[in-house]
């Protein structure tokens, strides 16, 4: 589990945030023996008394495995420390010299149940050299319970890669802020449960893990075209649109229709269909001005119809939402098309639609904030670690939501559920942040197995939630 709504930080801003502490006349080894306190209360209270086995790294991440394993001493917990090297000068030096217990070079090292990773934090500079990572990885396989400090050691922080770091980690202890080696690439995985851990560091920060969102019960007076009117437009694979439209609805739009080639075609009774053939039947309907969202590109193909259907919507002076095709149409030439929209756009593309789009090099984070600045439209970058950024540089990242969203149609659910929130006039980041928040609650209310139409009617109960 992933603390909602939290700050994230980069290594660079946390050292930033660290120093500005320390020009407050806060000492390096107080907050230390700050961040040591934070570990050795959660290590003793998964630990049971069972003996520990403490990993303690040449910096100040080795600095905070000193504190711990002292207070843990202390409180008479069995404790053993391995160093993997003389620590540096300075807080963690300090710590190491008042560490008074057994301690063990790493290769003479025997498993213990409990097992704190202390080895390298966000100073983590470069691949954990192979025998260190497979001793690592042998005691984690050993342990009962892995705890890290800080961030696993082996995991990069502001891109989440993977540069060693054992599997089997069971929780993390993220001191004064999340990172984002906690919430994306392999680091989502390897972190285990994240427990944050207020030391005493303000952070400042545009991003934030998605928090359950805030939204309005309609007013007395609200009728179905102040709630937001979402047009859907339908393509070649009319089921597509027609889970969007439908997510549309269940997602708290007043008013939904579905625009395309089957007048009479399938959805419930309460869906407004309107026969749309042509771009320039599209472009009459897209004037009509009680249309407050437009979503195009689920099922919408790639034929010439389906490019002109995009360039009469980007034509459209309306907040616009494009996802599946309409991306995949867009494609590297996505910058360019962006440029000429005088209305604001929301991109929900997956890893490969956001590959083809988007050349560029860095953490998903980077890569998505720099695509949202060039575009000028807010990206939903999706997948296990779906990275939300808008070009004003904010970002909201949801991670861990259930993986049986792991099939056909649930982005098309999205896109449906982002077109309601648009249409009640949202912007930026905040709309995407309900969107995904609901689409995740959903697939958690879903349970298993589920397939993607099955998402819409638990819409209503995680709506409420939010009420
Ligand atoms: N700042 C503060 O006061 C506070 C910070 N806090 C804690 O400090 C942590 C950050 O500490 P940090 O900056 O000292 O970095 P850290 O992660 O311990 O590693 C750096 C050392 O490792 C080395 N090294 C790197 N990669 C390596 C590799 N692959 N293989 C081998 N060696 C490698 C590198 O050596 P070098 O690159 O110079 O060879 C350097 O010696 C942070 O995560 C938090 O836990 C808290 O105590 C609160 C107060
Ligand atoms: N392993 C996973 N864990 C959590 N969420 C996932 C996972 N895989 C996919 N998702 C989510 O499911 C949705 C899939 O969207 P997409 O790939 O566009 O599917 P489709 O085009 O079939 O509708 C996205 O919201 C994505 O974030
Ligand atoms: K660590």
């Amino acid at each position: 589990m992933i603390p909602a709504g939290a700050p994230i930080v980069t290594a660079a801003q946390m050292r930033a945030a660290e120093d500005a502490v320390f020009r407050t006349g806060v000492s390096q080894a107080a907050l230390m023996e700050r961040a040591g306190e934070a570990v050795a209360r959660e290590a003793a209270r998964f630990a049971m008394g069972r003996p520990i086995l403490v990993l303690a790294g040449p910096g100040n991440n080795g600095g905070d495995a000193y504190v711990a394993a002292r207070l843990l001493h202390a409180n008479g917990h069995d404790v053993a420390l391995v160093a993997t090297g003389a620590p540096k000068p300075g807080a963690a030096a300090e710590m190491h010299a008042r560490w008074r217990g057994p301690t063990s070079s790493l290769y003479a090292a025997r498993p213990r149940p409990v097992l704190i990773d202390g080895l390298f934090g966000t100073g983590m500079a470069r691949p954990l050299e192979r025998g260190l990572a497979a001793v690592f990885a042998d005691l984690a396989s050993h342990a009962d319970f892995t705890l890290a400090i800080d961030l696993p050691s082996g995991i990069d922080t502001d891109s989440g890669d993977d540069l060693g770091a054992p599997r089997g980690i069971d929780a993390t202890v993220a001191l004064g802020a999340l990172k984002p080696a906690h919430l994306i690439g392999a680091g989502l995985e390897r972190s285990g449960h994240v427990i944050l851990a207020d030391i005493g560091i303000p952070v400042e920060t545009r991003s934030r893990t998605v928090a359950r969102p805030s939204l309005a019960t309609p007013g007395i007076h609200s009728h179905k075209y102040t709630r937001g009117l979402v047009a859907v437009i339908e393509g070649a694979m009319p089921g597509a649109a027609r889970l969007s439209a439908r997510a549309a609805m269940a997602g708290g739009a007043g008013y939904v229709v579905l625009a395309g080639g089957e007048p009479w075609g399938a959805g419930p009774d309460a869906l407004v269909r309107r026969e749309v053939g042509t771009s320039e039947d599209l472009a009459e309907f897209l004037g009509w001005d009680r249309i407050d969202a437009i979503v195009l590109g689920p099922g919408l193909g790639r034929d010439r119809r389906a490019e002109a259907f995009l360039r009469t919507a980007f034509a459209a002076p309306k907040p616009l939402v494009l996802d599946g095709d309409a991306l995949s149409l867009l494609g590297t030439g996505a910058a360019r098309w962006l440029q000429s929209r005088t209305a604001p756009t929301w991109l929900t593309p997956h890893a490969g639609e956001f590959d083809r789009m988007f050349a560029g090099q860095g953490s998903k984070i980077d890569r998505t904030l720099a695509a949202a600045a060039e575009t000028g439209a807010t990206i939903l970058h999706k997948g296990p670690d779906t990275v939300i950024a808008s070009p004003k540089g904010d970002v909201r990242i949801l991670s861990g939501a259930s993986p049986w969203l792991s099939t056909a149609g649930t982005g098309d659910v999205l896109a449906g559920i982002l077109g309601a929130q648009v249409a009640q006039g949202g912007k930026g980041v905040a709309p995407a942040e309900a969107a995904v928040w609901l689409h995740a609650r959903a697939a958690g209310l879903a349970g298993a197995a589920f397939i993607a139409d099955r998402l819409i009617d638990p819409l209503a109960e995680a709506i409420t939630e939010c009420l």
